[in-house]
């Protein structure tokens, strides 16, 4: 399988500039499958900052916002909450990070997400992970997961197993098919999964080296003011 990556290095439009972007790895892996944990892992080894989609949705539901009641159904259902709130969420916490290398778990878990993202923000990851396990282990993993969530019961554990068939699948073929995905083998464990997790980042790490500090705040700025721009011409949901 091929790696793309996305060096951080950009050429503008006129061939002349040439501009750091935020590094982006996407991580995606059914409900259960660990991307929670090998993200901790990869985040101690390799300075990115981590953002659960998941955990980001759930500290927004609690937080008594208005969007609470509804983040609250779709995720006690099993169903995909829509990206204008998730993406949302995602670029602030960017934002705030003062990082500019970012592991975003658990997105784009569909079509919407991943157009959402990009949309907004104008950034493709640098490559997806994705953990790849099967059903009756994520099962097994998500019932004894014991964090106190909602959704980690069987029925909605089931609900979720067939959103991850039928919508986050087909955004992991899309990355294969631009040879972007890099699958690895989650049904092993965690240390195993992380020596090919490390494998990966190991191979990359050359061309997707740390930015300095002043380069990073500079990164930085330049990444809010187009976000700006991108929300006057598109409107804060538009054209999702
Ligand atoms: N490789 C593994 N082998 C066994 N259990 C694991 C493994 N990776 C994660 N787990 C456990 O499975 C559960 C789900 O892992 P988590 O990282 O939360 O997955 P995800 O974020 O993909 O839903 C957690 O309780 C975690 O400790
Ligand atoms: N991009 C996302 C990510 C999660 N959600 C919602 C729907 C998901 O079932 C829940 C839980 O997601 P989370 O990534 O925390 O779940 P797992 O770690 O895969 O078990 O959040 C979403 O609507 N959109
Ligand atoms: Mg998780």
């Amino acid at each position: 399988m091929e790696t793309v990556v996305d060096a951080s290095t950009s050429e503008e439009a006129n061939g002349s500039a040439v501009e750091k972007k935020p590094i982006v790895v996407f991580v995606l892996g059914g409900p259960g499958s660990g991307k929670g944990t090998q993200c901790a892992y990869i985040v101690e080894h390799f300075g990115f900052s981590h953002f659960s989609a998941g955990d980001l949705l759930r500290a927004e539901m609690n937080s008594g916002s208005e969007n609470g009641l509804m983040i609250r159904s779709m995720i006690n259902e099993g169903k995909i909450v829509p990206s204008e709130v998730t993406v949302n969420l995602l670029q602030q916490a960017m934002e705030e990070s003062g990082n500019d290398k970012f592991l975003i778990d658990g997105f784009p878990r569909n079509e919407e997400n991943r157009a959402a993202f990009e949309a907004v923000t104008g950034i493709e990851p640098a490559f997806v992970l994705f953990f790849d396990c099967p059903k009756e282990e994520m099962e097994r993993r998500i019932l004894n997961r014991n964090q106190g969530r909602e959704d980690d019961n069987i029925e909605t554990a089931r609900k979720r197993f067939k959103v991850f068939l039928e919508s986050s699948l087909p955004v992991v073929e899309y990355y294969e098919s631009i040879g972007k995905l890099q699958k690895i083998d989650a049904a092993r464990p965690i240390e195993e999964v992380f020596e090919s997790v490390k494998t990966v980042f190991a191979s990359i790490n050359e061309k997707v080296k740390p930015h300095g500090r002043a380069e990073k705040k500079f990164t930085l700025l330049k990444l809010q003011l187009k976000w700006k721009m991108n929300l006057l011409r598109n409107g804060v949901c538009k054209g999702y």
